[in-house]
């Protein structure tokens, strides 16, 4: 079948339209204060729309204004893609496809080295050059048998905060720790506004938020009473000190049998500040944030590199044909990279790019199943080495 549809930007006349397919999208009824908050967070002009003949919008794709950290504390733009969507009665007949090769055509004109998603199905963005980047596990913690290390002092400094007190401490913090961290999304209003509003609906049946702050971190939770629970629905920490004193609090809670935590990276040291590791139980596991390349050498002289590297890498991106040959010479001051047309030592496709550069993925996974491969073991080695960082990358933000 074929279906006629055009694309045109957004305005913000758009806006209450836009939710609509939105909610219909993913089965929310926004409501009018969601809407003035919709308002104040989007800016229309970074968002497609795919239109019928009569203008009704069938799809929709915009884009928040990121920055996030690579390895070696370079902080780079970063178009969040957010908000897709194509109408029921418009579904696999290339609306999704059409939108995004325009949105991805502009993220090159505009000339950003890579793009961000946090996917709803993992089968949508692998197509147009995305690959899973940052990983979060679901915990469940039997409180009263998570004890903290004896040998571990009890530094203090967390009290309780209210949301009003977090709303003015969190930004800073959240700046210190984002800006240590490959892969964090750095926070802006779009970001922060829905944060601390802690809509009812994304609550879960939980209460709202309560707080702990410490000078070198937050903790935010619901309590679940249902089910005798406590909610954790992030840790922010830029020191060690700070990360066990928030947990040694977290894990105080009285009346509290289970504290859960939907976010936790796979290399939070939190079972290891435990008696008993194992009182951490992973009930799932999230990719998280998602990315790809859009302009190659940019991205990849961007970062630093744990070891002296210089290699021709081959990148594989039908999608977007950003692809090519590019030499990369870094090590850990620096780093170039230029287009060449020597032989290559590496082919990479596109979806393993992004996550390689941010730390997400070694080689030897991405080898095993075909999305990057040389010929010279010994050089895969170096380039795993090379590309390795020293914590996992974490996203820390859903949009
Ligand atoms: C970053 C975010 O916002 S994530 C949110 C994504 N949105 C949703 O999940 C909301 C509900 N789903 C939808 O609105 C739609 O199904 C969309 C947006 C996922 C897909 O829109 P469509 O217009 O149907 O996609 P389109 O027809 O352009 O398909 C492009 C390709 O993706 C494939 N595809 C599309 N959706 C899916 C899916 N959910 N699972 C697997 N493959 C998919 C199509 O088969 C097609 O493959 P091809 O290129 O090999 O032919």
């Amino acid at each position: 079948m074929t279906t006629s549809f055009a694309l045109r930007r957004a305005t913000s006349k758009d806006l209450a339209a836009m939710a609509e397919a939105d909610g219909r999208a993913f089965g929310v009824h926004y409501t009018d204060s969601d809407l003035q908050e919709i308002e104040s967070v989007l800016d229309p002009d970074r968002f497609w729309l795919a239109v019928d003949t009569d203008d009704a919008i069938v799809g929709v794709t915009g884009a928040f204004d990121l920055h996030v950290t690579v390895p070696g504390g370079a902080v780079l733009p970063m178009p969040g893609v957010t908000w897709v969507s194509v109408a029921l009665t418009h579904r696999r007949r290339g609306v999704l496809r059409a939108l995004l090769t325009e949105q991805h055509r502009e993220f090159v004109e505009q000339g950003h080295a890579l793009c961000g998603l946090t996917a709803s199905e993992g089968a949508i963005y692998g197509r147009f050059g995305y690959g899973p980047t940052t990983a979060n596990r679901s915990v469940e913690i039997d409180r009263r048998r998570a004890v903290l290390r004896a040998d571990l002092p009890d530094t203090g400094g967390v009290r309780q905060a209210g949301t009003e007190e977090v709303r003015e401490l969190a930004p800073e913090l959240h700046r210190r720790w984002a800006a240590g961290v490959p892969g964090a999304v750095h926070r802006g209003p779009a970001q922060w506004t829905p944060q601390l509003a802690d809509h009812e609906h994304r609550r879960g049946g939980a209460t709202a938020l309560f707080h702990l702050v410490h000078p070198d971190g937050y903790a935010s939770y619901r309590r679940l009473h249902s089910e005798r629970a406590a909610v954790v629905t992030e840790v922010v920490a830029t020191t060690a000190q700070a990360h066990r004193e928030l947990w040694r609090a977290l894990l105080a809670m009285d009346l509290v049998e289970t504290v859960r935590c939907r976010a936790l990276a796979l290399d939070d040291p939190l079972p290891l500040l435990l008696t008993d590791p194992r009182q951490v139980r992973t009930t799932g596991l999230h990719d998280g944030m998602w990315t790809r390349a859009l302009d190659v050498p940019a991205l990849l002289s961007a970062r630093r590199y744990g070891i002296e590297i210089d290699a021709v890498l081959d990148v594989g991106d039908p999608f977007l044909d950003r692809g090519g040959r590019f030499r990369l010479r870094g090590g850990p001051d620096g780093a170039t990279c230029e287009p060449t047309t020597a032989p290559a030592d590496v082919r990479v496709d596109a979806t393993a790019l992004g996550p390689l550069v941010l730390g997400g993925q070694r080689t030897r996974p991405l080898a095993g199943a075909g999305l990057l491969t040389a010929d010279d073991p010994a050089l895969l080695h170096r380039i795993d080495l090379a590309f390795l960082t020293d914590r996992l990358p974490v996203h820390g933000t859903e949009f």
